[in-house]
């Protein structure tokens, strides 16, 4: 099951998500397809939750969510290889004491030869402007630092998905850039959820969020219009 042009594709059917004794998420039905999706909306309105259910982070409690085919509660270790996930905060992610070692770890549990692994490790390195850190201490690094080493350690695994939560929130303007001009030049298909608006303004599709529900899902130009009025 292909996208329009043949890519991947990401279907939600009649999602609906309890957390606790609150449905958080409710009537989703959505396919997502295109290359650069951004989710935004008010604090609490489900965006990290909807962000989560699209790896398997989280489970739908009625419907499902299936990525090319594959559900995220039946195939959740193929598509955790196809969709991979960013925190907001970097040290959620990475394991290992030094940069080489959280980059390679992936890797490992792939059961690629010693060798091949090194390569990898150096090529993702030079890719994301980080040569020269392979030994470095990942808590001697600044924030900046630590959340392009962690978006590394993820694209080295070559997801087709790549979803980012609030990657930037923690992050001044200048590293806001880099993270930004790395995610801008992936291949790969993203979904970023962010309250910086401006992050999304160049995007393909925007969803806007609003008490669970999407309640604006179109151009950025419209969509952020949509939220800004909802806002008053
Ligand atoms: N484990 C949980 N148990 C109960 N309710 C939860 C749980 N986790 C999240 N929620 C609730 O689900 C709702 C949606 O939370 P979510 O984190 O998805 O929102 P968000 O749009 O990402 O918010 P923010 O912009 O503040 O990060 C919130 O009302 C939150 O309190």
């Amino acid at each position: 099951m292909a996208g329009p042009d043949g890519g991947p594709m990401i279907v939600f059917a009649g999602v609906r998500l309890d957390r606790g004794d609150r449905t958080v998420l409710s009537g989703l039905d959505l396919t997502l397809a295109e290359r650069r999706i951004g989710v935004i909306g008010a604090n609490g309105s489900g965006k990290s939750s909807f962000a989560r259910l699209l790896n398997g982070l989280l489970l739908p409690s009625r419907g499902s969510v299936t990525i090319d085919g594959l559900d995220t509660r039946r195939d959740a270790k193929a598509v955790r290889r196809k969709v991979g996930f960013l925190f907001q905060n970097p040290d959620n992610q990475i394991v290992y004491p030094t940069v080489g070692e959280d980059l390679a770890f992936g890797l490992k549990g792939r059961k690629l030869p010693e060798a091949e692994i090194a390569g990898k490790v150096r090529a993702t390195l030079r890719r994301f402007g980080l040569d020269g850190f392979h030994d470095r201490l990942v808590h001697e690094l600044s924030g900046g630092e630590r959340q392009m080493v962690a978006l590394a350690g993820v694209m080295i695994l070559k997801p087709e998905w790549l979803v980012l939560d609030e990657p930037t929130t923690l992050l001044d303007r200048r590293n806001t850039q880099r993270i930004m001009e790395a995610v801008g030049g992936l291949d790969q298909h993203v979904v970023l959820v962010t309250h910086d608006l401006s992050l999304v303004e160049s995007f393909d599709r925007v969803l806007v969020f609003d008490a669970g529900a999407v309640v604006a899902d179109g151009p950025p130009a419209m969509a952020i219009d949509a939220y800004l009025r909802l806002l008053g």
